[in-house]
């Protein structure tokens, strides 16, 4: 058996080198030659995977390590009796991770308290679910908007998205991009919505650019100074308007999901669908390849102001304003050097613990610090 993988997906080696060989090459750039002898494709979101790519191969799985689908053509797939698999909620956390960050950067920005703030949640599943189960742990006020789970969930406790623009100063969008079905996503955010959002509103986005129509976005922030925007991820990415990302308080490279554990969670669990799709047990197991938790042990004092201690605990594990800086950094030279830079700014990326890996001990009684370190889903110690 062959296996074609992307150069960017870890761990390809330690869990299918039984299967027979491996082939790395760049994911934006599979060559013909190597398609024409592979079995088995890997790959990561900037790999369109459809007809033009694998008519005629022998390729009969394809495993993206990935949660979102949208680059897959699964029409053909099912067509083409290709079978597939992705890695739903491999990354999700590193997401969440990503969001706290970016809260608490616009936050020291503004000089808003977050807990002040009426957060909306577009798109509830695996990255917004979980992103809602923390904001509300926190104690604060979340509205969610998902049409399909609403549809699905009787007395569900979800809103409309007139109702997120009319009242949420926090926007957080996580749906899939789709452009068809009865609720599609692609430019849900356009001109209109853009129009409605409140003042002083912070729009973030960490689903897929093309969620939002990033001219309508440049157009509404150079109207409006006081919105503010968190974009991880850009229409016709690599290319990115640098004009939009000059203007936005954090702009980084579609890395939100990037922490070592997410990306290492989305090998396993293509691994695991391969097992499957052969009839075979699995063998290899994600915990056995993970490095060490090098996170710090820590300890808060009881009286610890709460924001104080949501920042530290937050940014001693991550804090986006790292790879905001790299990105911009990046942005200089022609269009061809900025799309190089933002894949090498992804190929490069340096490892990244989650914040639920934290272990935090209180001194004293201190029943809001625990509820936040929970909230967080650290441990307590
Ligand atoms: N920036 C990054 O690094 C990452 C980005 N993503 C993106 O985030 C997306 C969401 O990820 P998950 O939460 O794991 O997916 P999921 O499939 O678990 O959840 C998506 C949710 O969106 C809802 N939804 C669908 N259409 C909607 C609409 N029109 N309005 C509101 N809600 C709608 C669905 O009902 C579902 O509950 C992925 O599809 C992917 O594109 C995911 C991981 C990392
Ligand atoms: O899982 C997803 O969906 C993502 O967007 C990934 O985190 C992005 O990873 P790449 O596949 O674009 O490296």
């Amino acid at each position: 058996m062959h296996i074609l993988a992307d150069e960017n997906i870890p761990l390809v080696e330690a869990f299918f080198a039984s299967f027979g060989s491996i082939q790395r090459q760049p994911g934006r750039a599979f060559t013909a030659e190597a398609l024409a002898r592979a079995d088995v494709l890997l790959v990561r979101s900037v790999t369109q995977v459809n007809a033009r790519l694998l008519a005629g191969s022998p390729v009969r799985f394809v495993g993206t390590c990935t949660i979102g689908t949208d680059h897959l053509d699964l029409d053909y797939l099912a067509d083409a009796d290709i079978a597939w698999a992705s890695a739903p909620g491999c990354n999700a956390r590193g997401v969440v991770d990503y969001v706290l960050g970016s809260l608490l950067a616009l936050a020291e920005a503004q000089g808003v308290p977050l807990s002040e703030r009426c957060y909306g949640v577009v798109g509830a599943g695996q990255v917004g679910g979980r992103l809602v189960e923390v904001l509300r742990g926190l104690g604060w006020r979340v509205l969610v908007c998902d049409p399909p789970r609403a549809a699905r969930e009787e007395g569900g406790d979800f809103v409309d998205l007139p109702t997120i623009l009319a009242e949420c100063d926090v926007i957080s969008m996580h749906t899939p991009l789709t452009g068809e079905g009865q609720w599609p996503t692609r430019h849900l955010f356009g001109v209109e919505q853009l129009a409605r959002l409140k003042p002083g509103a912070w729009l973030i986005n960490a689903s897929r650019g093309e969620v939002v129509d990033n001219a309508a976005l440049l157009d509404v922030l150079q109207q409006r100074p006081d919105l503010e925007a968190v974009l991880d991820v850009w229409e016709g990415e690599p290319q990115v308007d640098v004009v939009l990302a000059q203007r936005c308080r954090i702009a980084t490279p579609h890395i939100a999901g990037y922490s070592l554990e997410g990306k290492a969670r989305g090998t396993a669990q293509i691994y695991r669908a391969f097992c499957e799709h052969l009839g075979v047990a699995p063998t290899v197991s994600l915990e056995t390849l993970l490095p060490p938790a090098w996170l710090p042990q820590l300890s808060l004092q009881a009286g610890a102001d709460l924001e104080w201690a949501l920042a530290a605990l937050c940014r001693v594990v991550y804090d986006p304003r790292r790879d905001d800086a790299s990105f911009r950094r990046s942005l200089v030279g022609n269009a061809q050097a900025r799309r190089l830079g933002f894949d090498a700014l992804r190929k490069h990326y340096p490892p990244r613990r989650e914040i639920d890996g934290l272990q935090v001990r209180l001194q004293g009684d201190a029943p809001e610090l625990a509820g936040l370190v929970r909230a967080l889903g650290a441990e307590l110690l």
